[in-house]
């Protein structure tokens, strides 16, 4: 099977770039194995902080931080480094070619109930500086702790997932993972109904409606409340995930943020087939505003977007 690192020789000949995913790869493959013994090392429960966007920090939203700061601290090829647990960008190695976007614990909540969590990145040049737009991302990828722990990862061309073997190996498991262009199943937080705009409303009434509806067929709701999760399950068989802006949420402009968790995942999707669209923009063109800048989130298989589009369109 092929490892992590052949694949890297043919899909870059950028020897840093390289050893930036490697450097990922390391700390996920830690963290795993800090996940899976969370309990009996009585990790779990709260920091007793909370982080820049005021959320309550989990113990292992604080150890995943310090795992992939410690793994790319000794790179010499990452200059910077922004994560959802830091306040501020990191400086790292000067000179760098990379910065690294990262949400090192995705899906936290998820955490105490044993549910699929992940860690998200995005690698960019640092010579563009720490807000660049998601088109410009040279690598981005996310590993899903579940029931086996899964590498997604995308250079410029296909998105292939590794999956870590008991000798700790990443091993090449999908060569080209590919969204469905159609597919009857949509991921969204429905108890927030009361918040939606139009736009998210009437997609969600057309696809319930089944298929006598607009839609002309029936559709499956999943929502597992870790992003990852549910982009991995999008990725493997198709669907829609959407987190738009609603009117609880549109003073933060969105939910989800940008940086480390819209573009990075939206480079995966739409490298496998898929869009990605807060709804009235792409996400990849969003050109940021600060580091922890929040989006409203919609990705998937290419029909599905485009119905949400059409909402929106409606205005
Ligand atoms: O509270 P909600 O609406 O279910 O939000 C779920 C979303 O929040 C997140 O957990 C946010 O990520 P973090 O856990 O990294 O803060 C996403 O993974 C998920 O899609
Ligand atoms: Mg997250
Ligand atoms: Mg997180």
């Amino acid at each position: 099977m092929t490892t992590l690192a052949q694949w890297l020789e043919t899909e870059t000949d950028d020897a840093a770039l390289a050893s930036v995913v490697l450097s990922m790869a390391a700390a996920s493959a830690e963290l795993s194995g800090v996940l899976r013994e969370a309990p009996i090392a009585g990790q779990t429960g709260l920091a007793g902080h909370t982080n820049v966007q005021g959320e309550a920090q989990k113990a292992l939203d604080v150890i995943s931080n310090d795992v992939v700061l410690k793994h790319l601290t000794g790179n010499a090829a990452v200059a910077v480094l922004i994560s959802e647990e830091l306040d501020e960008a990191v400086h790292l190695a000067e000179g760098g070619a990379y910065l690294v976007a990262t949400d090192p614990l995705d899906g936290s909540s998820n955490l105490d109930v044993n549910v699929t969590v992940g860690t998200i990145f995005s690698v960019l040049p640092s010579a563009g500086g720490l807000l660049q737009q998601g088109r410009a991302q040279a690598a981005a990828g996310y590993v899903a702790y579940g029931p086996a722990t899964s590498l997604v990862i995308r250079i410029k061309g296909d998105v292939s997932v590794f999956t870590l073997s008991a000798a700790g190996e990443w091993l090449q498991t999908v060569v080209a993972a590919k969204v469905p262009e159609a597919s009857g199943e949509f991921a969204i937080n429905t108890a927030r109904e009361r918040f939606w705009d139009a736009a998210t409303t009437g997609y969600v009434k057309d696809s319930v409606a089944g298929e006598t509806g607009p839609a002309g067929k029936r559709y499956n709701m999943r929502w597992v409340g870790s992003m990852v999760a549910d982009i991995h399950r999008i990725l493997m068989r198709g669907g829609i995930f959407l987190y738009p802006l609603d009117s609880e949420t549109v003073s933060k402009g969105g939910r989800l943020r940008l940086l480390y968790e819209a573009n990075p995942m939206a480079w995966l999707v739409e490298g496998a087939g898929g869009l990605s669209t807060t709804g009235t923009i792409g996400i990849l063109e969003i050109v940021p505003t600060g580091i922890h800048q929040r989006v409203p989130v919609i990705l998937g298989s290419a029909e599905e977007v485009k119905r949400v589009e059409g909402w929106y369109a409606k205005g």
